[in-house]
């Protein structure tokens, strides 16, 4: 049978936003149970019927390894080429930025380092520079979209047909940057009504094409926090917070350097500890029950 080539711009619960060349984006379904599961970025074979049939060997793969998790994590974007991380000046959080260049890095993605906001730090080209010896990243920028500064290598590094995925903490400047990339041929974040058990559910595209012709992945389904097995967003401020802790494996109850506790009300905490234990032991169970 003949499978058309197409890909995947975003990924819902059951649905897939695909684009096939020459045709416009389509919510589509997977035909029966598939061996891997498609997310944003694969390449996949459509059935004359337009469902996903087969996913295309994968590169470049973004994993999401929640502490503590048994399972091999969740995939959240694949065959990506570069990773761009984002962490703003005049302040950058070195911890924050090890962990998503270690993300990527554990995917054989290379990074490059972005320093965003450089219109408020006299030195975030040397910081840029430092910081990129430092992490070892193939490359590293200060940038502004205030005054423009970086901008144009930014532009440099994401080459045509190539996909780059932004990987930073909110509020480091990542959806100001994408839109400034994307200038006058911005997408309407595209509204798509998907029939999800009679209700409509809005969804946004991921995978963006940027105008020189590179695709860019826009990270609300990337956003490192909330993206915990059964969590969905709930504790998107706790995930994200965590990053900037001092040990990675912080348990936010007494260890120092806890920018958890530092930012959030006890009872905030202690809800989020209850959740973990609740996926602890479910995931107890399932390993229980398989055996
Ligand atoms: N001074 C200055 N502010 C900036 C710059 N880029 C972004 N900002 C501001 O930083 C704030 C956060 O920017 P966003 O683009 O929303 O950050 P984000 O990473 O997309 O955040 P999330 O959407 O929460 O993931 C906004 O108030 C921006 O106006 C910059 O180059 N200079
Ligand atoms: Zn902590």
């Amino acid at each position: 049978m003949k499978l058309t080539t197409a890909r995947v711009l975003a990924q819902y619960r059951g649905l897939w936003l695909v684009a096939a060349p020459d045709r416009e984006p389509e919510l589509v379904t997977a035909r029966g149970k598939l061996p891997v599961t498609p997310v944003t970025g694969d390449f996949v074979g459509l059935d004359e019927a337009g469902s996903i049939a087969e996913v295309m060997p994968r590169h470049g793969v973004i994993v999401r390894r929640a502490p503590g998790e048994a399972a091999d994590g969740q995939v959240l974007a694949v065959n990506v080429d570069l990773a761009l991380v984002t962490e703003p000046l005049p302040d950058p959080n070195e911890r924050r930025l090890e962990r998503f260049a270690a993300l990527a890095g554990s995917g054989d993605v290379p990074v490059a380092l972005v320093l965003t906001k450089s219109d408020l730090d006299e030195d975030g080209y040397m910081k840029a520079a430092q910081l990129g010896r430092t992490l070892g990243v193939i490359d590293s920028v200060a940038v502004s979209v205030r005054t423009g500064e970086g901008i144009d290598v930014v532009r440099g590094l994401l080459d045509p047909g190539a996909t780059t995925v932004l990987l930073g903490a909110s509020g480091t400047g990542k959806s100001t940057l994408i839109n400034t990339l994307l200038g006058e041929e911005r997408q309407k974040t595209g509204e798509i009504r998907a029939d999800g058990r009679g209700r409509h559910t809005t969804v946004t595209r991921e995978l963006l094409t940027l105008p020189g012709g590179a695709f860019l992945i826009d990270t609300p389904g990337i956003r490192i926090a909330g993206l915990w097995d059964g969590a969905g967003d709930t504790f998107a401020d706790v995930e994200e917070l965590a990053l900037g802790c001092r040990f990675s494996d912080c348990g936010h109850t007494t260890e120092p350097g806890c920018a958890v506790r530092a930012a959030l009300p006890p009872e905030r905490i202690e809800a989020w500890r209850k959740l973990q234990e609740e996926l602890a032991s479910i995931d107890d169970r399932r390993a229980k029950s398989r055996r």
